[in-house]
């Protein structure tokens, strides 16, 4: 059974967005339900995290970070991964179209784009002056991550935080962003293309109107370009769970979290463990 729990087969009585429910009356509610779920979906504040934002770790919690062996540390990032993909679940089946899908779109939707939000999500609390990010209830340096033994990727995903914040964008747009991010009728293995674009086509038409409003629409296309980003740091991510896989598949197999395994583990490569 699917990992990614709470996911309903398609039932359109109770679909309470299919068209026959309550029609969208227009962009405005569609853009009002997004950032709501946006907000509630969200495991920190964007303001409570401002407060914290000189909160940085001592010399010797950096210490302890780095005395971790590779696989314990892969492994206390893979819950915090598993943790925040769980939200990003929350988040996706509140977009409003996103359960009139098939169960399998939903899935291929999630294993996905999941991680592209998160990492999104993470560059909010992103602190370009000291450029630290969120980890742990605290502000971290890359150094933090040394003992992943992944560099070049750690600093992908700094970069990628940094070049975000410079957007400045607001929750708002955040928002209907990330709703963007998930809602992709590109994805591989979809059943149904024509009805994720229908879902997508009123989202795009949510980011535009808000971009609009905010009379930033030059935003859009910088938007564009950071999704094709966010690709490629996912396409990082999974080769060095490969990689990660190979070397330590203990930890792979029995320790990695089961949402993490169905939702970044190719097929039987890493493990006959899940069952569908
Ligand atoms: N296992 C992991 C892993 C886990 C995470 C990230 C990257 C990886 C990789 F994989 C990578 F890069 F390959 F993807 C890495 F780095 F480990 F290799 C980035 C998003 C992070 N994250 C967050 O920032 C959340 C986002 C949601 C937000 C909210 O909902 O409000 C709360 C904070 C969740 C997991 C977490 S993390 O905190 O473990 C972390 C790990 C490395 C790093 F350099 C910075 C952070």
């Amino acid at each position: 059974s699917h990992e990614l729990m709470g996911i309903h087969p398609y039932n359109p009585l109770e679909d309470t967005y299919s068209i026959y429910a309550h029609p969208l009356r227009n962009i405005d509610e569609l853009c009002a339900s997004i950032v709501r779920s946006h907000r509630e979906t969200s495991q920190c504040r964007v303001e409570e995290l401002q407060a914290l934002r000189w909160k940085l770790f001592s010399r010797e919690e950096i210490q302890a970070y780095q005395s971790k062996t590779v696989d314990e540390m892969w492994q206390h990032c893979a819950i915090q991964l598993t943790d925040a993909v769980q939200y990003v679940v929350e988040f996706a089946k509140r977009i409003p179209g996103f359960r009139m899908l098939s169960q399998n779109d939903q899935i291929a939707l999630l294993k996905t784009g999941s991680m592209e939000v998160v990492l999104v999500r993470m560059s909010r609390y992103f602190n370009t002056e000291n450029n630290t990010v969120f980890f742990d209830g605290k502000f971290a340096g890359a150094e933090v991550f040394k003992s992943l033994a992944c560099g070049d990727l750690i600093a992908a995903v700094f970069d990628f935080a940094h070049d975000m914040c410079a957007l400045k964008l607001t929750e708002q747009q955040i928002a209907l962003f990330t709703a963007l991010v998930l809602i992709n009728a590109d994805r591989p293995c979809l059943e149904d293309r024509g009805r994720v674009q229908r879902v997508q086509r009123n989202v795009e038409l949510g980011l535009t109107h808000i971009l609009h409003r905010d009379n930033q629409d030059n935003l859009l296309h910088k938007l564009y370009q950071r999704m094709a980003v966010l690709r490629s740091l996912c396409r990082l991510h999974i080769e060095k769970l490969h990689w990660f896989s190979q070397r330590y598949p203990l930890t792979a197999h029995s320790l990695f979290p089961p949402l993490y395994k169905e939702l970044f583990a190719s097929e039987g490569e890493l493990l006959p463990g899940t069952t569908h």
